[in-house]
């Protein structure tokens, strides 16, 4: 059996190494067009803030590695398009010269795209995503560079904040921008997003949210300012993080798509086309909170769904368990944890629901050490499911959440976690710990 694989990063390489470590029987044919595989791109704002000291071993493999396996393995090589009847995959070398690839089965593990502003001005030098690890190179450069002294970057989700901590950490002068009313609005409710405004604005970002950029403007060719709703600003330095959408150039015609354009899978990550499979960004997954078929662009949705695939490719029957979209950030040392939906995000999508708030110290008051932790539960008011929470702390918070990132996979209500069995010593927690507390103040 034949598979042929297009995208080799997190879900490609994920479901490459399945099919290879389990299924000696099968060829793999791995095809990207990029010059590198494996970058784990949530180093790069550690990187270019210096928090770490190169970006070496931001890499977890290697083109030798898969070949080593008996894979073959094709980088600066683009999929440029697919005959689907005739189960045959077009490629195209950096060099220009062309070949085609045959498959039994074929993995579409093509990611996502950074969605670009189509702003007045976006063609000058100086502007900047932050998808690939040479996009990272480039901003490390700028932030290296003298003359750059003011930081513009639009969108607050999630890179974005990042990247402006790690601006800030360079002595940039940094400037937030978001349409949102706050910073990561996807993820959290205003009780935690008010938190971590006021943790940016304290280590000096300015924030402008809820202030949609109209244009870039430059001089000699080079971004110099930008102009939002509320003000003109200097920016010798853009970075745009307004998120991703699903990279369905090669099946878009041919495929079922989902409503953002995500190829839509069933739990065995197969597409409407039985030999076709889809992993990663750009394909959907399936939502326990929501109960139904999101788009949830994580490298860890990656590469479960890469495993999933390749199981499946390879003969062994495995249903993907669903998701509740677990993420987490660090920023100036504030964390915070979320997995579910949020009161908001359930609200949008028509769930009714209740949640439980509560905040403590995380250890008893005669412990030297300690921090304030603030928790919410969201759940069903029907039901009385967990189908949320979230937590903030400069504690070490991250696996509280994957407790409740369970309890929505399996259908744990709120009642149930009033009684739950957590541990109590003064090191680590309260003889009544704040996930207690929470679940028993729930109404
Ligand atoms: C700055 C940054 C920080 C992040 N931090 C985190 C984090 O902390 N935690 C987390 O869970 N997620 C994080 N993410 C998201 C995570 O990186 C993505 O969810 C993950 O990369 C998805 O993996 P993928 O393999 O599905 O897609 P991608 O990583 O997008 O890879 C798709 C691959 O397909 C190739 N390709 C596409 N089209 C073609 C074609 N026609 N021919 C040949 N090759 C093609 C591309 O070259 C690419 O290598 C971060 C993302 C960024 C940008
Ligand atoms: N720690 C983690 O788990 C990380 C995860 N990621 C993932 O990578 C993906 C991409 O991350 P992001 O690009 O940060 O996407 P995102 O979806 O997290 O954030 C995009 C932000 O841009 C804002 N926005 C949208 N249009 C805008 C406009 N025209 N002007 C100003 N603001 C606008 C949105 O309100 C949102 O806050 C996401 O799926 C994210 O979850 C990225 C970094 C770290």
């Amino acid at each position: 059996m034949k598979t042929v694989i297009v995208g080799a990063n997190h879900a490609g390489i994920a479901a490459a190494n399945t099919l290879l470590d389990n299924y000696k029987d099968q060829q793999v044919v791995m095809i990207d067009r990029n010059t590198n595989l494996s970058y784990l791109g949530c180093g790069t704002a550690l990187w270019v803030g210096r928090q770490i000291d190169s970006y070496e071993n931001l890499f977890y493999t290697n083109k030798e590695a898969f070949e080593a396996k008996g894979a073959r393995i094709y980088l600066e090589t683009s999929v440029t398009s697919i005959d689907f009847a005739n189960h045959v995959v077009h490629c195209q070398k950096a060099d220009g010269t062309c070949f085609d690839e045959s498959y039994d089965k074929l993995v579409l593990a093509t990611g996502s795209l950074p969605i670009s502003p189509k702003l007045p001005g976006c063609d000058l030098e100086g502007i900047s995503f932050l998808k690939l690890f040479q996009q990272g190179q480039e901003v490390d450069r700028w932030m290296s560079d003298e003359s750059v002294r003011s930081v513009a970057v639009i969108g607050a989700g999630y890179i974005g904040v990042e990247i402006a901590e790690a601006a800030k950490r360079r002595g940039k002068e940094v400037r937030l921008f978001d349409i949102a009313p706050t910073s990561l609005a996807s993820y959290y409710d205003p009780s935690f997003t008010a938190v971590m405004d006021e943790n940016l604005a304290s280590h000096g970002i300015e924030c402008h949210f809820g202030e949609r950029v109209v244009a870039y403007h430059g001089e000699n060719g080079r971004v110099s300012a930008i102009e939002a709703e509320k003000g003109t600003y200097p920016a010798d330095l853009v970075i745009n993080a307004i998120g991703f959408v699903p990279n369905n150039e090669l099946g878009r015609d041919h495929l079922e798509l989902f409503a953002n354009g995500a190829y839509h899978v069933d739990r065995r990550q197969r597409t409407s086309d039985p030999d076709v499979y889809a992993i990663g960004d750009c394909a959907t997954v399936w939502s326990n909170a929501l109960a139904a078929e999101t788009y949830i662009a994580l490298a860890t949705n990656a590469v479960r769904s890469g495993i999933v695939a390749g199981h499946n490719i390879g003969g062994t029957r495995l249903d993907s368990i669903g998701v509740q979209g677990s993420n987490g950030i660090s920023i100036f040392g504030y964390n915070m944890v979320s997995t579910g939906l949020s009161v908001a995000a359930a609200t949008r999508a028509g769930l009714d629901v209740c949640h439980a708030d509560f905040e403590d110290l995380q250890r008893p008051g005669f412990m030297r050490e300690n921090a304030s932790v603030k928790i919410r539960i969201v759940y069903e008011r029907g039901s009385r499911r967990v189908v949320g929470a979230q937590m903030a702390s400069t504690e070490d918070i991250s696996m509280g959440i994957h407790m409740f990132s369970l309890a929505i996979e399996e259908g744990v209500t709120i009642d149930k976690l009033k009684l739950l069995d957590i541990f109590f010593l003064p090191h680590f927690n309260q003889p009544y710990n704040y996930i207690t507390m929470c679940a028993l103040g729930a109404e």
